[in-house]
C-alpha cells in the first residue's frame, strides 16, 4: 500500500481531522496545502525555496508534461522527482480538466478525450489507460484518475451521464494501474463527481469507495460556483467518503476556502491562486489583500505584511517590491510568490494547532475578521 493515512485526531469544535499521509516520497501532515508546479517548477521557486518555507508535497500536470516536453523525456531522466530535484512527495492531476480548460475542438466519447494540442494544434487522444501511462512514466507519488469535470451550472441529465462515464472511467484507470506493476510505489485517487446534485454526488461516491482507491478528491467544485454552494456540496460529500483516507478538494485554494473546507473534513487542497496572482503583484496579508503595485505604497517602507515572519517579509519593503514588479522584474515575482506560499502553508499550520487545540471555530471567527471575510 504506498499511500497510507493516519488520523491523529478530530477537532471537538469542528469536523476537522488532523492527520498525516504517508508516501514513497515522505509523510506529509495534514490539512496541507500543495503548491502548484503545472511544467515541473513552481514558478519563480527553486526546491531550496519550497524546502526553506516547509512545502511538504507539490503538484504536477499530466496534460502539460505530456505535451511538453514528453513523458518520455522525463522517464528517461529517472522520473519528475529527479528531473526537477525534488524528492519529497508529488501529486499529478490527470490532464481531463486540462484538456477541458485549455484546448478547443474537444469530442468526449466513452474511449476518452479528442482534443487539440493547445501549443502546435495538432490532434491529440486522451484516454483513461493513457492518462494513467503517462503518470506512471512520470513516477508521481500520488495519480488522480482520468474524470470529466464539466463546467458550471450543467443541468441534471448531463451531469448523471457524465458522472457514470466518469465512475466507468475511474474503474479503467484502476485495472490499468493493477496491471502497471506500478500500484506497490505508486498511489491513486479516484475523483467523486456530480455537481451540485446530491443524488449524483451519493451516485459518483458508491461507484468510487467501491473501487479501492487510497484516497478520494472532490472533484467539479471550484469551478465558478458560489462559496455558498460548494460549502454546502462540501456538507453532504465529505460524509460519503471513507474516514480513514485522505480527502482532497481540488482547485481550492482562497483562505476563507481553505479554512470552511478543513471545517467540512477536507484534508488536502491546491491552487495556482497564490502563486498567479503574485505574479500580478497582488499578496495575501493577515490584513487580507494587497496590491503592492498600487500607487501609495510607493514611499511605503513597511513589509508586505506586518505579521508574516517570511524571508521576504523580514527583508524587504512594500516600496522596493512595488518598484521590481512595476519594472517586471522576476526578482519581484520571486518575493511575491515566496511570500504568498508562506502564507499560505503557515495559515495550514496554524490550522493543524487549532486542531489539535479544539478551536478551529474560534480561529475560523477571528482569521475572517481581520482577513476581512464576512462571517455568515
Ligand atoms: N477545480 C478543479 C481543479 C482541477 C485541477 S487541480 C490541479 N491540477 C493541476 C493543478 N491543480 C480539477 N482536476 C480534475 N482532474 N478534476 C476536477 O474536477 C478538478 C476541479
Ligand atoms: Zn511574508
Amino acid at each position: 500500500m504506498p499511500i497510507t493515512y493516519e488520523h491523529i485526531k478530530t477537532c471537538k469544535q469542528t469536523g476537522a481531522r488532523l492527520g498525516r499521509v504517508h508516501t514513497p516520497h515522505g509523510t506529509f501532515e495534514t490539512p496541507m496545502f500543495m503548491p502548484v508546479g503545472t511544467m515541473a517548477t513552481v514558478k519563480t521557486m527553486s526546491p531550496e525555496d519550497l524546502k526553506a518555507m516547509d512545502a511538504q508535497i507539490i503538484l504536477s500536470n499530466t496534460y502539460h508534461l505530456w505535451l511538453r516536453p514528453g513523458q518520455d523525456i522525463i522517464e528517461e531522466a529517472g522520473g519528475l522527482h529527479t528531473f526537477m530535484n525534488w524528492d519529497k512527495p508529488i501529486l499529478t492531476d490527470s490532464g481531463g480538466f486540462q484538456v477541458f480548460s485549455l484546448s478547443d475542438l474537444r469530442k468526449i466519447e466513452e474511449e476518452g478525450v479528442h482534443f487539440r494540442n493547445h501549443l502546435s494544434g495538432e490532434k491529440l487522444f486522451l484516454s483513461p489507460e493513457k492518462a494513467m501511462q503517462i503518470q506512471h512514466s512520470l513516477g508521481s507519488d500520488i495519480m488522480m484518475a482520468f474524470d470529466e469535470c464539466p463546467p458550471y451550472p450543467a443541468d441534471y441529465s448531463y451531469m448523471r451521464q457524465s458522472v457514470e462515464r466518469t465512475s466507468r472511467w475511474a474503474e479503467r484507470c484502476l485495472s490499468e494501474h493493477h496491471q502497471s506493476g506500478k500500484s506497490s510505489i505508486q498511489g491513486l485517487f479516484g475523483i467523486i463527481q456530480g455537481g451540485e446534485y446530491e443524488e449524483l454526488r451519493k451516485q459518483s461516491a458508491k461507484d468510487l469507495t467501491s473501487l479501492d482507491f487510497p484516497g478520494y478528491a472532490v472533484g467539479g467544485l471550484s469551478v465558478g460556483e458560489p462559496k455558498d454552494v460548494m460549502n454546502r456540496v462540501l456538507e453532504f460529500t465529505t460524509p460519503l467518503m471513507p474516514a480513514d483516507k485522505p480527502r482532497y478538494l481540488m482547485g481550492v485554494g482562497s483562505p476563507d476556502s481553505l479554512i470552511d473546507g478543513v471545517i467540512r473534513g477536507i484534508d488536502m487542497f491546491d491552487c495556482v491562486l497564490p502563486t498567479r496572482i503574485a505574479r500580478n503583484g497582488t499578496c495575501m496579508t493577515s490584513e487580507g489583500r494587497l496590491v503592492v503595485r498600487n500607487a501609495k505604497f510607493a514611499r511605503d517602507f513597511r513589509p508586505l505584511d506586518e505579521n508574516c515572519d517570511c524571508h521576504v517579509c523580514r527583508t524587504y519593503s512594500r516600496a522596493y517590491i512595488r518598484h521590481l514588479i512595476k519594472c517586471e522584474e522576476t526578482f519581484g515575482f520571486r518575493l511575491t510568490t515566496y511570500h504568498n506560499l508562506y502564507f499560505l502553508l503557515q495559515l495550514m499550520k496554524k490550522v493543524r494547532q487549532a486542531i489539535m487545540e479544539d478551536r478551529l471555530q474560534d480561529f475560523r471567527d477571528e482569521f475572517f475578521e481581520s482577513y476581512g471575510f464576512n462571517k455568515e
